[in-house]
């Protein structure tokens, strides 16, 4: 549909590119006979006085709207530039909306993208300022042509060119000032007539997006309370439930530590922290959209604290489509999917597959998805802690380039680092929130075993909880469980057993 829609746009760009051009031959084909022509019947009038008289107008008046339109340039030119960047930024939005969605960092982009959008209004508005003077300019010289025009007339008309006993002034006027207002307005309402179509266009574009927004939120809403709902329901079927038969690692965690588990899980529908458990999935089928076909079937997980997930599986498995159901992007298509912990990267952050770098200063990096409030700088400690983490992870590189944490560089980020250093400086964001539950998508796959050892063992010693998606049997030791996807709807999931030289370093 995206394709059909984009293809629709497209040729609908195209058509609209062909008639301008085929407008713009037709007036230049044009244009010399109409001179051509013209310039005939200024002189049959008024002779070669008068025609000079009307091409040294032309002269002045374009040299003048020459020098007048000058200084102009750099402000179109800044204009395009804000508006170069804020489509680019649009369409950066667009290109990573899920990498986006994934790390709940709609807020910060939004404010992004807004921001460069009132650059792009303030050079606008710079640009039509000027423009005033140069629309106030060629109206006067429009209308000074009209004087021009009759001066040119006065001069064979004094010259004794006419007869004295023929009546000037019809052939003064010849209802030229009628005609030429009429053929004004007329031109007039054909371009207002032009802008109302396009600007209804625009409008109805709007509008559709707007109702569609809208309903993309009530069923966001209603999704978000039947979530809930069905956690506090699933988390008192748990409890009412101690055998266990239906049940879950989770339910089993909170049986093992019944006060404590208890005392965190009402915490958590309290909407409060520590969490004990992030998700809970029953009987739940994941399908991508527009398909039936389960890419994971009948799903029993428990995302809980302190248990590090593994997921595991042939390519297009179905791994990150488990993550995508967890964060919301997906709708289960059959099943139970419960969550419930308050927003925010402190609590569960999403590392997802392709790495998302926003533009901005490294400390926006880092930060990500938060956002910087300029009337409260980040504290000394924490900007010694980011650059610690820098050099901890072999990035301190990245701070030379940029000169410091606050610069805001003049290259992309995407363009400019490899990918190696863009999933470092992602993993870096989880070091520093010290979330505690981490969904990593391959967060690892660029870098080196030594690299990605250093960064799961500072996970483990920060106590963030981490479920994993990845191809690599050396994520298996910094993992307490492992969930197979078997790529035909099938799963296990299975404890893994460490050998003692696992254990993370201090
Ligand atoms: N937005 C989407 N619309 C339709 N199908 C999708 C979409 N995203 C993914 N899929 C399909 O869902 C299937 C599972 O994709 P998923 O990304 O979960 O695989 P994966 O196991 O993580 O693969 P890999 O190991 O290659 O990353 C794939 O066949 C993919 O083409």
């Amino acid at each position: 549909m995206l394709v059909c829609y984009r293809d629709q746009r497209m040729a609908q760009d195209v058509d609209k590119l062909c008639l301008t051009l085929a407008t713009i031959t037709i007036k230049v084909i044009i244009a010399p006979f109409q001179i051509s022509y013209y310039t005939y019947r200024t002189y049959a009038g008024t002779g070669w006085l008068g025609t000079l008289a009307v091409y040294s107008f032309f002269l002045v008046a374009t040299i003048l709207n020459k020098i007048v339109m000058s200084p102009i340039v750099k402000f179109v030119m800044r204009q395009e530039k804000c508006e170069g960047n804020f489509r680019f930024k649009h369409m950066q939005v667009r290109v990573d909306a899920e990498s986006i969605a994934f790390q709940g960092s709609s807020a910060v982009e939004s404010f992004k993208t807004n921001n460069s959008l009132d650059k792009l209004i303030f050079a606008q508005q710079r640009l039509f300022d000027r423009q005033i003077i140069l629309n106030l300019t060629g109206r006067f010289f429009d209308y000074l042509g009209s004087i021009v025009a009759y001066l040119a007339i006065a001069v064979p008309i004094f010259s004794g060119k006419f007869d004295e006993e023929e009546n000037l002034a019809p052939i003064v006027s010849a209802y030229s000032f009628v005609c030429m207002y009429l053929v004004f307005s007329l031109t007039s309402l054909m371009d207002l007539n032009n802008q109302v179509v396009l600007l209804s266009g625009v409008t109805h574009r709007v509008a559709q997006m707007v109702e569609h927004l809208m309903q993309l939120q009530n069923d966001w809403d209603t999704s978000s309370i039947q979530a809930c709902s069905s956690f506090s329901s699933i988390i008192h079927s748990i409890r009412r439930d101690p055998s266990g038969s239906s049940s879950s690692e989770a339910g089993k965690h909170l049986l093992e530590t019944p006060s404590e588990g208890e005392g965190e899980v009402m915490a958590l529908e309290g909407d409060q922290t520590p969490l004990t458990v992030a998700f809970i999935l029953r009987d739940v089928d994941i399908c991508p959209p527009g398909s039936s076909e389960p890419l994971v079937s009948n799903l029993q997980l428990d995302v809980i604290k302190g248990e590090n997930l593994l997921i595991m599986g042939p390519s297009s498995s179905g791994k990150s489509s488990v993550l995508r159901v967890l964060r919301g992007l997906w709708p289960a298509a059959r099943g139970t999917v419960a969550h419930d912990f308050p927003p925010g990267p402190k609590t569960v952050i999403f590392l997802p597959q392709k790495p998302l770098l926003t533009n901005g200063s490294l400390l926006e990096q880092v930060i990500y998805p938060l956002r910087l409030d300029p009337h409260h700088p980040l504290s000394r400690e924490c900007c010694d802690e980011i650059v610690e983490l820098l050099h901890a992870l072999h990035l301190q590189g990245l701070l030379s380039r940029t000169g410091d944490l606050y610069t805001d560089p003049d290259w992309n980020w995407n363009d400019a680092l490899s990918p190696g250093e863009m999933q470092r400086v992602c993993f870096l964001r989880v070091l520093f929130h010290r979330p505690q539950f981490a969904f990593l998508d391959e967060a690892t796959s660029a870098l080196s075993l030594d690299v990605e050892e250093q960064l799961y063992y500072a996970c483990l010693k920060r106590n963030i909880t981490m479920v994993s998606v990845g191809h690599r049997h050396t994520l298996l030791k910094y993992h307490t469980s492992l969930l197979t996807l078997d790529g035909a709807g099938g799963w296990k999931k299975e404890p893994i057993v460490h050998a003692t030289t696992d254990t993370p370093p201090h």
